[in-house]
């Protein structure tokens, strides 16, 4: 199933007509370079490409009154200074007699990609609109904002789809307070929203886009508000947020349908955001919802006004949503001082909301701490702040001609869209040679010899990207790892993860050079950490634990991946784990955003029944969704949370709060 692409130039015939220094950001050029570097990239033409329509009365009543509609309704008519007038009594928004027809074509893409993505013609999409939608209330337009197209979009799925669970991601870096608003006491939207936010000194000004708005009566808990108070914010400050909050919640929530605000003013270059953010984080966030709600996503564009950083934003996104692996994150140093206390203030407002948060510090006991900086917390310095801030193009990468590769018995079956590696492959005589010397002393048994001169073929064209990702089913499966590690880590910029699940002696020792970073799922008591490169995340008895595992994955798993920062990932299953197709199907789709998707998964050779669900994750096709988690054991949560709390010392993604000692 493919990615929609909803745009159309109508929406760019409406511009300010006046002076307004609050407003002249918002201008038509954004739509246009934004979709010109889609057509420029080459990625408009994989998307499937769907028609706008107009929102009708009723789709709009969803969301907004009779009144504020019949008012809009009378804009197209107005003269100038009746639309001068009509705006002075909203908030940084401006009219244009054809801003209600645009209005009325935003929304209506909105409600185009969840018709397309509901009904199973596309897997997910992105519209490319204006006017934007996230600050508009019931009765009044704000913030360059007519109507709530991502609101109006979530009532519409709850009432033609009959949608249980809508899950809306604002990265926008405003607070989209029309959003909340409106369902702040729902909890079939769970909201989550970013925000600029400086102590309420930023626009616009609300004590209720504050970490303590978490939603009203039966929606408490339903509202997540993550308020940044400084500018500056990198890469890291958001992968952070959500590895450690937004992502848990999401999967205890697990919703049938994602929403996100896609603001793009979050990036780096923003006059707005003032945020140092590139443009491939967004290949991050948009990679680490896609296997929520069985991977049906809808994008509708919000903010994002520097011209330069919005299109290369929308082109990360776009190519991400067409299952496009993410390009390896850039020099990404953990999270800052500021971002930890907003996220220490929020996970402990909403611990008792969700169980993935229950373990969660309280809150400082002097909230004052959150209110002014902390002593020797770096300030942005002025004159730094003024220059024009420069980041480095992600370079275009195409995806491999071979997304995965499979290298199975002779007698297996290679899945459909995988590209076998039969043992016909002729052996390379000097690659023999020197898994002979190496690994092979003693047996000559010529299978496990073809099977691990097959391993390290495709592990160079993994690394020179010509395949993307492979997996295999080996008879030795310590030998197997050996051989790939010792091959993979050879080449001097390499890093590998091995991420080991099941019990057993990992068959190598991890050495302090950092070149392999071994995190192992087992069942057995782990004893004190050996190094810091070999990290035992033990969950009692099996692993049927699903919310345990989970947790384990997204809060210890990923943020250490992240800062790892590997160039492949190797992902073992031994036997017997008896892990369930769903969660080892997340696991995979989860890392496949590390090593830009170069992810090499073995398994024994009994394990065929795996192949499958492995080949689909590796491929890029959405996990299914594993449904509501309850509460993860209480002695898993304890032993992670150790874990996390031993190893934060030298894994700076491991944080979560502001006390960092
Ligand atoms: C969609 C959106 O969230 O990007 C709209 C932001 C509106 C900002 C209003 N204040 C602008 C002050 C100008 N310096
Ligand atoms: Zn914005």
């Amino acid at each position: 199933m493919g990615t929609a692409l909803i745009y159309d130039e109508e929406m760019t015939n409406y511009k300010l007509l006046w002076v307004d220094p609050a407003c002249k950001i918002e201008v038509p050029e954004r739509l246009t370079v934004s979709y010109e570097a889609l057509v420029k990239s080459g990625l408009a033409d994989r998307c499937v490409s769907l028609p706008v329509r107009e929102a009708t009365d009723a789709d709009i009543l969803l969301v907004h009154s009779e009144e504020y509609l019949e008012a809009v309704k009378k804009t197209p008519y107005m003269t100038l200074e009746d639309l001068m007038d009509f705006c002075s009594q909203y908030g940084d928004v401006y009219f244009h007699p054809n801003i209600y027809h645009c209005a009325k074509l935003a929304a209506g893409s909105a409600l185009q990609l969840v018709d397309s993505v509901m009904m199973g013609k596309v897997r997910n999409g992105m519209a490319l609109v204006r006017p934007p939608g996230h600050h508009s209330m019931r009765n009044a337009a704000s913030g360059f904002c007519v109507f709530n197209n991502v609101a109006i979009a979530a009532q519409y799925a709850k009432q033609k789809y009959a949608v249980e669970r809508i899950l809306i991601v604002d990265w926008d870096i405003h607070h989209g307070q029309g959003v909340q608003d409106c369902f702040e006491d729902d909890p079939r939207v769970l909201y989550f929203s970013w925000h600029r936010y400086e102590h309420q000194k930023f626009w616009p000004n609300l004590r209720d886009s504050d970490f303590d708005r978490v939603g009203n009566e039966k929606g408490a808990g339903f509202n997540v508000n993550v308020p940044w108070n400084k500018v500056g914010m990198k890469n890291s400050d958001y992968l952070s947020v959500f590895c450690h909050l937004f992502l848990p919640v999401a999967y205890e929530f697990c919703p049938d349908l994602v929403l996100v605000c896609a603001g793009f003013d979050s990036a780096i270059g923003d006059p707005e955001g003032e945020m140092c953010a590139t443009p491939d984080i967004f290949a991050h966030l948009t990679h680490l919802l896609m296997n929520l709600a069985g991977g049906k996503l809808c994008a509708v564009l919000e903010g994002g006004y520097n011209l330069t950083s919005l299109p290369q934003s929308v082109c990360q996104t776009v190519q991400t949503l067409l299952g496009d692996p993410a390009p390896r994150p850039a020099n990404l140093d953990g999270p800052c001082l500021s971002a930890l206390e907003s996220l220490h203030c929020v996970r402990s407002a909403h611990k008792k909301y969700w169980s993935c948060l229950k373990h969660a510090a309280d809150l400082p006991t002097c909230e004052v701490s959150t209110k002014r900086n902390k002593v020797g917390e770096e300030e942005i310095n002025e004159e730094q702040s003024k220059q024009e801030p420069v980041w480095r193009e992600c370079p275009k990468t195409l995806p491999p001609d071979i997304s995965a590769a499979a290298l199975l018995p002779d007698d297996g079956i290679c899945p459909e869209r995988c590209y076998s590696l039969k043992s016909s492959e002729d052996l390379d005589p000097s690659i023999v040679n020197k898994l002979k010397e190496h690994i092979l002393k003693d047996t000559e048994d010529c299978e496990t010899l073809s099977t691990l001169s097959r391993l390290t073929v495709l592990i160079d064209k993994m690394e020179k990207n010509e395949i993307g990702s492979g997996l295999a089913l080996v008879k030795d499966i310590s030998k197997a790892v050996i051989c790939v590690v010792q091959h993979a880590a050879a080449a001097p910029m390499n890093r590998v993860l091995v991420v080991y699940v099941g019990d057993g002696v990992v068959p190598f020792h991890t050495n302090e050079d950092g070149k392999t970073l071994v995190v192992q799922f087992t069942t057995q008591k782990s004893e004190e950490i050996q190094s810091k490169y070999l990290i035992p995340v033990c969950l009692q008895k099996d692993y049927s634990d699903i919310p345990g595992f989970i947790q384990a994955t997204l809060s210890l798993l990923l943020p250490l991946g992240y800062e790892y920062d590997p160039s492949l990932v190797v992902v073992v299953q031994t036997s017997g784990c008896g892990l369930s197709h769903n969660v080892w199907q997340q696991l995979i789709g989860l890392l496949r955003g590390l090593a830009q998707g170069h992810t090499l998964v073995l398994m024994q050779e009994d394990q065929n029944a795996y192949v499958g669900p492995t080949a689909s994750s590796l491929l890029g096709d959405p996990a299914p969704p594993l449904g509501p988690l309850e509460a993860p054991l209480p002695e898993n949560v304890e032993s992670t949370e150790k874990l996390r709390l031993r190893l934060k010392a030298d894994w700076n993604f491991l944080l979560t709060t502001g006390n960092v000692k």
